[in-house]
């Protein structure tokens, strides 16, 4: 069996786990080497993945592994990719340990967080395969971006309540925050496509769920070369509140009369206010949205 050296960047709101504490004596225990670097604070992950590109050639270092939510992987891949020249891959690959609360990439993949030894056994036995990450005014993401109802509700979610109702939580604050949802007009051009109108949701998905496992892009794929547009258009007749527990409850595929959906490769979305974009749950305003995507610009253990 071939050694694995893994650098695990952990989200240090999870450092005191137990179960993390287990998960990385088991695999030290397969004869594997696993170095960890803790978070404090925002900002360490950038200049823990610089250490790791330092590292890696010192240390052999062939994964590394983001261990927190969907947050975590958001930042642990915008600093690996930050200063990488057009082209070029990073030298190592990446994995995943699901911390967070809703964790949508990592379920996406496969992984059960109530399970952490399981899934950082699968970050040394999961083969690197080539991965996708969409791209919104040069910031990635690798899970979906997300606008109008879907970011509102997750850069609004109250952290305490995050805790405590842990994916649920952003519909509950959906709902409470319902009286401030209103249209937002939009223009999008893509490669073959334009749109014009007012939206409630709008999402570009290199993966399905976002928002704790709402279904936005269902066809989204991680490797297609393709991001999965999908424009949830205001209903016309007031039927907001319908229209919203359709999407909470099932995800895009049981609105009457079906959402916009498209395949692209690159869009760009003007709207005639500022709105707010949430790149893997991170929010991001503005009214101007270049949003395109880097074909197999990482390899992912998957
Ligand atoms: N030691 C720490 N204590 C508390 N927060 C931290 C710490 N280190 C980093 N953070 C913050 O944690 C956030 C990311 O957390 P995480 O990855 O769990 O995201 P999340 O949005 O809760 O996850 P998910 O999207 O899966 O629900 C970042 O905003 C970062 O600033």
């Amino acid at each position: 069996m071939e050694k694995h050296h893994l650098r695990l960047i952990l989200n240090g709101k999870s450092a005191g786990r137990d179960d993390v504490r287990s998960a990385v004596e088991a695999v030290r225990s397969m004869g594997h080497n696993v170095s960890v670097r803790v978070t404090y604070e925002a900002g360490d992950v950038e200049r823990l993945v610089r250490d790791a590109l330092r590292d890696h050639e010192s240390e052999r270092i062939d994964t590394l592994v983001s261990g927190g939510g969907d947050g975590t992987l958001n930042e642990v891949l915008d600093a690996a990719l930050h200063d990488l020249p057009e082209g070029e891959k990073p030298p190592f690959s990446f994995a995943v340990l699901p911390l967070g609360t809703a964790n949508d990439f990592a379920n996406h993949i496969g992984l059960d967080p109530a399970d952490i030894t399981s899934c950082l056994r699968f970050a040394v036995r999961a083969s690197a395969k080539p991965t996708d990450i969409g791209e919104v005014n040069g910031c990635v993401f690798i899970n979906m971006a997300t606008g109008g109802f879907g970011s509102q509700v997750t850069s609004q979610t109250d952290p305490n309540l995050k805790r405590v109702l842990g994916g649920a939580a952003y519909l509950f604050t959906g709902l409470q925050r319902f009286s401030e949802l209103s249209a937002c007009e939009a223009r999008i051009e893509a490669d073959d496509f334009s749109w014009e109108g007012s939206f409630l949701a709008l999402a570009v998905g290199n993966g399905r769920r976002a928002g704790g496992g709402i279904r936005l892009c269902p066809d989204a794929k991680l490797d297609d070369g393709f991001l999965d547009l999908t424009i949830v258009p205001f209903p016309q007749t007031g039927k907001v509140i319908d229209l919203l527990s359709v999407l909470l409850d099932s995800g895009v595929d049981d609105i009457n009369g079906g959402p916009i959906q498209r395949k692209v490769r690159n869009l760009k979305i003007e709207t005639q206010q500022p709105v707010q974009f949430n790149l893997d749950g991170e929010p991001m305003n503005g009214q101007s949205w270049q949003i395109g995507i880097r074909h197999h610009q990482i390899d992912l253990r998957r």
